[in-house]
């Protein structure tokens, strides 16, 4: 017999202080006593942000007056197939309470690691901890420049997550240039991932790692997460196979591209929005629009699923 297919909206809820707001289940019900993000299933006649607005009225008591959509997982449990359809509002009227008995409580995004939540949701985990905005370093041989330009990028963009990119440099040099980069991001409450090998982390402790498509093929044949947990591991990804094994290595998220034709790669067919989106639907973590991307083009990238977009030319000035 197919599986029952069951669509639930939900919601990544944000107060002013970047808290998240988490609900537990009722331990009777289907994954009774672990937490959740609040929410519930679709009624046939409504939309994701219908079922949502409905749901958290009935469960919390508040009215959200705006939202925009986070992630949609697809999960397999053993007894149905779930789409997972997160939004993330930071806009409601109303104090929210558990109106159905079930216990609320306010956490810190880096908290939520350790509430037990149910096995669909580890890709929520990650997207709300991420930001919408990646920035790529590009080349750069002049250290001074390469310095000012990631300051303007960290305090006058606001960018809180950056790769660092940098083929031309020796080990050596990479190396003085990620502590540098490092301290400059830490002191602005920015992450920084290396694009290098895993054992760079040993090296610099960083914030976590970004994979070339080449190195994800590698490691990919190993079927094993090549960094502890508590560092970030993302990878460049072109299509489905690669997106299959960003799966098998463990990623946290990726950069698929490119979405439009780009100067750097004029020789790779752009996805465009229609090819993306079927690609990021059946993506099982967060994805970052990559190729031609501006920040102007990071709503329309939300709304056909994606984290955010992630550029090198937008925020290098
Ligand atoms: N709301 C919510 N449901 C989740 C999450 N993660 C997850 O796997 N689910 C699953 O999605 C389904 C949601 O159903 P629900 O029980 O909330 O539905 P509902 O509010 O409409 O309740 P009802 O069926 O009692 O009317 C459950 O099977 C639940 O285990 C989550 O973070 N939030
Ligand atoms: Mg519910």
């Amino acid at each position: 017999m197919p599986k029952r297919r069951v669509h639930v909206a939900a919601a990544a809820i944000l107060n002013e202080q970047g808290q998240v707001l988490i609900a537990r289940r009722p331990a009777t019900v289907d994954q009774g006593g672990l937490w959740e993000f609040p929410g519930g299933k679709l009624a046939p006649y409504e939309t994701g942000l219908e079922a949502l607005k409905r749901e958290l009225c009935e469960e919390l008591g508040i009215e959200i007056t705006r939202a925009q959509p986070l992630i949609r997982i697809h999960h397999e449990y053993p007894d149905k197939h779930i789409l997972l359809d997160v939004w993330e509002t930071r806009q409601f009227s109303g104090e929210p309470f558990g109106r159905e008995g079930q216990a609320v409580r306010w956490v810190e995004i880096a908290d939520l690691y350790n509430y037990a939540f149910p096995a669909a949701n580890l890709p929520i985990l990650r997207a709300v901890a991420l930001p919408r905005e990646y920035l790529i370093t590009p080349e750069e041989a002049d250290e001074a420049i390469f310095e000012t330009r990631l300051i303007r990028a960290l305090d006058e963009d606001g960018v809180r997550l950056v790769q660092l990119r940098a083929k031309e440099l020796d080990e050596a040099a990479y190396i003085a240039r990620a502590e540098k980069a490092l301290a400059i991001c830490h002191a602005r409450g920015a992450r920084l991932l290396l694009n290098a090998e895993p054992a760079m982390l040993d090296k610099v402790d960083a914030d976590g790692i970004h994979l070339t498509s080449v190195r994800l093929a590698e490691l990919a044949e190993k079927g094993e997460r090549p960094i502890p947990d508590n560092k970030w591991l993302s990878a460049s990804t072109h299509d489905q196979q690669q997106l299959d094994q960003a799966g098998q290595v463990v990623c946290d998220f990726v950069s698929l591209s490119p979405l439009r034709v780009t100067p750097s790669h004029p020789e790779r067919p752009p996805l465009g929005w229609h090819d993306f989106q079927s690609l990021v639907e059946q993506a099982c973590m967060p994805v970052y629009a990559l190729g031609g991307m501006s920040r102007h083009d990071s709503d329309h990238a939300r709304a056909v699923g994606a984290q955010g977009i992630a550029s090198i030319r937008d925020f290098w000035k």
